[in-house]
Formats: structure tokens, sequence, C-alpha cells
């Protein structure tokens, strides 16, 4: 599937999934006056922002219990979109199938793999004698469901998938943990402009001089002036993937951080500075407002009001 042409009088966010996907969730949340264009891949969603399909996408890029989406964290830095928001969204998952179908007839279990994650104490709790399958999204496994008929299948996704695709929920909030929030990023061509009259972040890509033994004094360039980092991971470095250094082969990373501070601070810009020196590629990808309660309840939405 590829992203329908859009029209030129609205403003489009593409996401990853089919109608029902939290993806979709998370882009009326942050975008509410935009269109949704669903993308099979996470990469569509990229392109069709570069290609002018879509004005913004919106990509997972970390959940509370099932960790970093590390493809996204790959595509941020083989394509070259700004970040411009985030949007934290409550993760709710159920349990549905075909009407009438036991969850004891269920055999076959299919979610997106962080879904599935997400669920497995669960699921072992509800003694279920189930296989588990990867499907590309939540609301991909329930329509899969709808679509062929099966009998022996259970979905995860949310409770809108149910609806949408006339399923009947077996189990409601089987994630493990009450507390499972999934963060998505919103991208765009063009950055949005620091400020520093509200909470603002940075994010930044960058990989070292002299390899992993220098992570910490580069870091320490934002603890010196109480710039707070929130989020840290590596990934390797594809084009320099091992080190020799005498005998030893070291792996070689690149390093994706996250401080809450804004570029538009001195501060922030003396760390980055700093941070430079002992980089041998650095590359900002974005400043952009944090997403705090209070705001993600607007309904105005998180994207900057230029849009
Ligand atoms: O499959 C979906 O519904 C998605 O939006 C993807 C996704 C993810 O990639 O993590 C998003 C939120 C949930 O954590 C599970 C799946």
């Amino acid at each position: 599937m590829s992203p329908a042409p859009k029209d030129a009088q609205k403003p489009y966010v593409a996401y990853q999934g089919v109608a029902g996907a939290y993806s979709e969730a998370a882009a009326a949340k942050a975008c509410p006056n935009f269109e949704t264009i669903p993308c099979d891949q996470f990469e569509t969603a990229f392109q069709s922002v570069e290609n002018r399909i879509a004005d913004l996408a919106i990509l997972p890029i970390e959940n509370s219990l099932g960790g970093s989406i590390h493809r996204n964290y790959d595509l941020l830095l083989r394509h070259n979109l700004h970040i411009i928001g985030e949007v934290l969204l409550p993760v709710h998952h159920c349990l549905m199938a075909l009407p009438g179908v036991r969850l004891e007839s269920v055999r076959r279990v299919i979610s997106h793999p962080q879904a599935l994650a997400q669920c497995e104490q669960t699921l072992t709790k509800l003694g279920l004698n189930a296989a588990c399958e990867a499907f590309d999204d939540t609301a991909g496994a329930a329509e899969q469901i709808s679509l062929y008929n099966l009998q022996d299948t259970a979905a995860i996704a949310s409770a809108r998938a149910a609806k949408i695709y006339n399923l009947e929920i077996l189990a409601n909030g089987i994630q493990d943990d009450s507390r499972n929030f999934t963060r998505f990023v919103v991208l765009s061509r063009d950055p949005v402009d620091p400020r520093a009259d509200r909470p603002f972040k940075t994010s930044v890509v960058f990989a070292l001089e002299n390899g992993t033994s220098s992570l910490f004094k580069a870091l320490s360039a934002f603890e010196a002036r109480k710039i707070n980092l929130s989020k840290i991971e590596s990934r390797p470095h594809k084009n320099f993937p091992i080190r020799l250094v005498e005998t030893v082969k070291r792996f070689e990373y690149v390093f994706f951080a996250e401080f809450e501070a804004s570029m538009a601070e001195v501060r922030t810009q003396e760390a980055m500075a700093e941070l430079k020196e002992y980089s041998s590629f650095f590359r900002v990808l974005g400043c952009y407002p944090m997403d705090i309660a209070s705001e993600s309840a607007s309904n105005e939405g998180i994207v900057p009001s230029t849009y």
C-alpha cells in the first residue's frame, strides 16, 4: 500500500498501520486538525513527507514497557526530517476475536511485536494454549482476523480496532503494567523555531572520535550546565562498525541523546559546541516542545501553530 495523493487544501499526517492503530490515535492527539494517511511501513511514512504527499509523519520511538523502537532510530538517521514535537500516548491493549470465539479455542495470537512484548506475562496468566505471531501493526492484525474469518486467532489491539473490524473483546487492559505509554515523535521537512519560554527538548545524534571511551566526558558537557539527559540510545555505526585498538576489536556506535533544554538557551548551545569537539559526526534531529500532561490534554494538539 502506498499513500494516496493528497488534497492540496488540507494538512496531512502520515502514520504506519491501518485505521485503529495506536499511531493513528497519536496522530489525532498531536494534530487534531489533520487528515491521516495510513502507510504500510515506517519508511513509507518518512518518504511520504519527503515526497510532499504528507506534511508531517508521526512515528513511535519508545514504549515504557517494550523499550525503544530501533527501526525508527535508524530511519531518523537515514532520512533528513526534523522532529518538531512529541506525544505520549497511554496504550491500553485488548485481546479480541471473531464474535462467539472463546478464549479456550484461541490457538494463535497476532499483533505488533511491541504489543506482544507489552502483554507477555498477562497472556501467560490467561492460560492460553496459543502461539504468538508478529504482525505489521496491531490494528492490521485485527483486520486480518475479520478479512479471513480466522476462528482460531485472536489479536492484541485497541478497543477502537475491535469496533472498526467487528471483533469481540475477550480480555481488556492486558498490558503487563497499567503504566504503558508509547512516545511518538512528529516529523516535518522544516524545523520549528526553538523557544525558551516553555519546556523544550533537543534531540541529537553523534558518533565519538575516540569511541565509547569518551562518552562520559562528552556527556558531562551537559551535566556541567545542569541540563537533564532524558534518554540515550546506542545503535551500530553502520559506516564504521568495528574499531581495532591494538589487538582488541571494539564495536562502534552512534548515540541518540535527548536533553530537556532548548537550543534557544545559551547553555545548550555551549554544551552542544563542547560535545561536537569529541564527535566525528554530529546532527541535531530536532528541538521541540515537550509533551507535558497539561498541554497534551488541550484539544489544540501539540504541533506548532504554523501548521
Ligand atoms: O501497531 C500499532 O498500533 C502501532 O501504532 C505501533 C506500536 C509500536 O510500534 O510500538 C505503537 C504503540 C504500541 O506500543 C504498539 C505498537
